[in-house]
């Protein structure tokens, strides 16, 4: 498995958390940023990260900024990418179980390190139940298509 890590300014704390958590579980990871805490856009950083998950180059992204939703939206324009805004365990889990998500965004002024470290090991843990869920899937997967 490889993982995808990046933030802006408002979520550099609980990035590095996620990286710890990568680092003891022993999945390869690259952080793309932000270097820092300055001010930057979360676009420029949630984009290319969940590019390199549509090209296949990453399994996973998980996006960090201060609420979550702007990278989660910023991830969602990418094709081929299916991000979940997560705060808690059972959410982070289902995401991946139902939706087959493959992006996760957290923010870091809603819930603290601790909280978000459970929330990515339950994600990264969890697998697609396909079946059913697959058939959801695709209907979403074709619209992005059209
Ligand atoms: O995308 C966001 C909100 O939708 C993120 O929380 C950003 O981190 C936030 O907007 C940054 O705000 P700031 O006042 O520029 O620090």
């Amino acid at each position: 498995m490889k993982v995808v890590l990046t933030s802006d300014h408002g979520g550099v704390n609980i990035r590095k958390e996620i990286a710890s958590l990568l680092d003891d579980m022993q999945i390869e990871y690259e952080d793309m940023g932000c270097a820092g805490d300055s001010s930057v856009d979360y676009p420029d950083y949630g984009i290319p990260a969940s590019e390199r998950v549509a090209n296949g180059e990453f399994d996973f992204a998980i996006l960090i900024c201060g609420t979550g939703i702007g990278m989660s939206i910023s991830a969602n324009k990418v094709k081929g990418v299916r991000c979940a805004l997560a705060h808690d365990v059972f959410s982070a889990k289902m995401t991946r179980m139902h939706n087959n998500a493959n992006v996760l965004a957290m923010g870091e002024r809603v819930i603290g390190p601790g909280l978000a470290r459970e929330i990515a090991k339950a994600f990264l843990e969890s697998e697609f139940e396909g079946g059913r869920h697959e058939n959801r899937v695709n209907k979403m997967m074709e619209y992005e298509q059209q």
